[in-house]
């Protein structure tokens, strides 16, 4: 017997950044997917110890309980209803664990990720053996928010073999958690998100527990129901970054600046706030979609100018937003920035051909672009009976 849950990435349309610093911000799922596939021994083989086989990478991560007992006693009796705070201490036991593998050096990043699957695998399912299997549809550190996909499909499947939780109903195979299975999955897979992230805001997370489209405040989401075609163009500028660091530089800014970037910070939340409005406000032919459109590319354009003002925004997204701007479409970053990845919005009455233009240019630059299905479901969970 086998789980595999799949978490959506997201897109934030307004508002990183901010969002931490308790500002609205507005995101919404996209269909593309990490996958997380846990076995139990009897099916694997494996009977005392935990693997964690990154498969994209060909990488295999692998731990003996009894070292993972050694080093974290206190975890001997989880109890998956009720999640549990992941404590500095936790996390450096944790993180020594994570150092006793050989990660190659080039993917040291992978390390933050080691340690938040340890902490959520012994939280939830303790001294149990297993072999955990991840694929992601998602680029890791682009800011689509692999890091919350990754830890929104791990609790998801471990929650789900817990059997102390049920799920509702199926769709096509998957099946799907009640309202507040889905509040444990996402307060687990919050914890994750702190590992990786330091200090989120929660909002990556959220997202891709619930799918659809939100508007998050403070810990508290709204679903957004679109009353729009929003196409957007999504263009990954190949520069690496870490959201942990951005997110600390944001924060350290606002200690040396605390009123303007209070300033700011209000600005950004009016944003959000006014884009979720138009985004659900009704349009009935184009002129009325058009007329949003506009008010929508304003907006993202005020958007980053202000995460400029924050200092997240980097070379290679400029050189993006120049591009777009050549054929009158407006672009912002999207997630953390300073790399990573920018949205472009594609108006509905947009010819195939200047899409078509727009991406070639930016292919030419060396830039890689999707387009993504936005606001789709979010964590589901799918049985089978062998591997
Ligand atoms: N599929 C995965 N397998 C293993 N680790 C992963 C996976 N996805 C994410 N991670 C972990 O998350 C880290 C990337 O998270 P980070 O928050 O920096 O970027 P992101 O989530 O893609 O972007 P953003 O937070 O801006 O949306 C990786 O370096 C790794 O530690
Ligand atoms: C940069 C940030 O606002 C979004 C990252 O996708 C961080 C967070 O909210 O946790
Ligand atoms: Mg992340």
């Amino acid at each position: 017997m086998e789980v595999r849950a799949r978490a959506p990435g997201k897109i934030i349309l307004a508002g990183e950044h901010a969002v931490v610093h308790g500002s609205t911000a507005v995101a919404a799922a996209i269909d593309l997917y990490t996958y997380v596939t846990v076995r139990f021994p009897s099916d694997s083989g494996n009977d005392d110890m935990l693997k964690l086989l990154l498969k994209d990478m060909a990488l295999e991560f692998s731990w003996p309980i009894h070292r993972i007992k050694e080093v974290l006693p206190n975890f001997s009796n989880p109890n998956p209803l009720e999640p549990i705070s992941c404590s500095p201490e936790s996390v450096t036991l944790v993180a020594s664990l994570v150092e006793e593998q050989n990660i190659p050096e080039a993917k040291i990043a992978l390390a933050s990720g080691l340690s938040a699957f340890l902490w959520l695998y012994t939280a939830i399912q303790g001294y149990k053996p297993a072999t955990v299997i991840v694929t992601s549809e998602l680029p890791l550190g682009s800011g689509l928010g692999s890091s919350a996909a990754y830890c929104v499909s791990i609790a998801g499947a471990l929650l789900s073999l817990s059997r102390c939780v049920s799920l509702d109903c199926s769709h096509q195979g998957w099946f799907i958690f009640g309202e507040s299975e889905l509040e444990l999955v996402n307060k687990w897979a919050f914890q994750g998100e702190k590992i990786i992230h330091g200090k989120p805001s929660g909002i990556d997370n959220t997202v891709s527990t619930y799918g659809n489209m939100i508007k998050f405040k403070s810990g508290d989401l709204t679903c957004i129901k679109s009353n729009m075609p929003l196409k957007m163009l999504i263009t990954n500028t190949r520069v690496g970054r870490n959201t942990k660091a951005l997110v600390a530089g944001v924060s350290e800014r606002t200690v040396r600046h605390p009123d303007a970037m209070k300033a700011v910070f209000s600005a950004v939340d009016s944003i959000s706030k006014e884009m979720a409005t138009i985004i659900q406000s009704p349009a009935t032919d184009d002129i009325s979609i058009t007329a949003k459109e506009e008010k929508l590319e304003e907006l993202m354009e005020m958007n980053q100018g202000l995460l400029q003002c924050m200092g997240v925004s980097h070379v290679s997204i400029e050189t993006i937003l120049r591009t777009t701007l050549k054929y009158k479409l407006y672009s912002k970053l999207t997630g953390a920035g300073g790399g990573g990845c920018v949205l472009t919005l594609l108006p509905a009455l947009l010819s195939g051909t200047v899409v078509d233009q727009v991406i070639a240019e930016l292919d030419l630059c060396g830039f890689q672009c999707l387009i993504a299905g936005i606001g789709g479901r979010g964590i589901e969970i799918c049985f089978s009976s062998s591997s």
